[in-house]
């Protein structure tokens, strides 16, 4: 049986769809990622996860349990993570700790998973102080503290510096590694890829793909990328006819050409190059990423280009 089922899932705000027949599972011991553009409806989903909103129609199952019929129950198998506005901004470190404990009939070791998050120096800090970082390390070990079997993460890397959001990363990787699942909100491309088991790409309130990341790259078109500066110009519309293309793009500043296509694509390149005389400056030859994907399964309105989306859309 799946920790987590969702099946047919629909919420609309105001006669408005937000979520529109979601279906998905998440198996034990996954790290099982919802990506998708600004306001595509991930919150919303996970929130029906965790019992914090009704859906309108639809089945949704933790652990064979109904998050609000069930909402005890299932509190006590989910670990759902701090919002900021939650903390008494005076509180300390470790008030916060012992305060969550509290909650639960058979917390975790408070002390064991401050020491297991960095959080030992800090025990005393009121939560106002914190950086960013270790806010977010609070907000996982609060998460964690009754023990969860799964722990929903919702935008955790967000505002985070690149070293403090890959320090986040080894501790979501350490926690997986300890037997808990892990159901993750992102918008960060290279965090999904890094990260996740499988995912579930959300746009406009429906499931656009749902594989693993290598598996979402294969099946956009253009999963090769061939780029390279013509010695002179080159017409793109002699690259679009070429075996196996999916899309040309040029950089106007110095005429460099990127093609998306497949491994046929690449030979097709080298022999129009060679037959016109052309030399390819600085050929590159590489898989398409995550991001690539994401823009391909995605509407192209709703999903700037750039690793972090949020940033770019704002
Ligand atoms: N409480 C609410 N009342 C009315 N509309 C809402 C409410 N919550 C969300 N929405 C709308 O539902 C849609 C989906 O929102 P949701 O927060 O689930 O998306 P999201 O994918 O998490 O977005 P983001 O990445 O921007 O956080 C959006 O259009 C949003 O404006």
């Amino acid at each position: 049986m799946p920790l987590i089922e969702v099946a047919d899932l629909r919420k609309a705000y105001g006669g408005r769809p937000a979520v529109d027949g979601v279906s998905f599972t998440v198996e034990e011991g996954e790290i099982f990622g919802i990506l998708g553009p600004n306001g595509a409806g991930k919150t919303t989903t996970v929130e029906c996860v965790e019992g914090l909103r009704v859906p309108d129609s639809g089945r949704v199952r933790v652990a064979g349990l109904d998050p609000v019929a069930d909402h005890d129950q299932v509190t006590r198998i989910l670990g759902t993570q701090l919002q900021e506005s939650e903390l008494q901004a005076k509180l300390t470190v470790r008030e916060a700790l012992e305060l969550y404990s509290a909650f639960y009939e058979r917390p975790a070791d408070w002390r064991a998973l401050a020491e297991r998050l960095g959080l030992t120096e800090k025990l005393t800090t009121r939560f106002a102080k914190l950086s960013g970082g270790q806010k977010q390390r609070l907000s996982i070990a609060l998460a964690l503290i009754g023990g969860p079997r799964v722990v929903v993460l919702d935008e955790l890397t967000t505002g985070l510096d690149p070293r403090a959001r890959r320090d986040t990363w080894q501790l979501i990787e350490e926690i997986r590694a300890s037997g808990v699942t892990v159901l993750l909100v992102t918008h960060f491309m290279e965090e999904a890829q890094r990260l996740c088991d499988r995912i579930a790409v959300i746009d406009r309130g429906r499931v656009a793909a749902l594989d693993t990341p290598s598996g979402l790259i294969r099946r956009a078109s253009g999963s090769t990328v061939i780029s390279f500066t013509p010695s002179r110009t080159l017409d793109p519309a002699d690259l679009a006819g070429l075996p196996g293309t999916a899309s040309i793009s040029t950089d106007g500043r110095d005429g460099r050409l990127t093609v998306n296509g497949t491994d046929e694509t690449v030979n097709a390149v080298i022999t129009l190059l060679a037959r016109h005389h052309i030399t390819a400056h600085q050929l590159r030859v590489s898989d398409a990423t995550l991001d690539d994907a994401f823009l391909d399964l995605t509407e192209t309105d709703s999903a700037p280009s750039g690793t972090d989306l949020k940033g770019a859309s704002a």
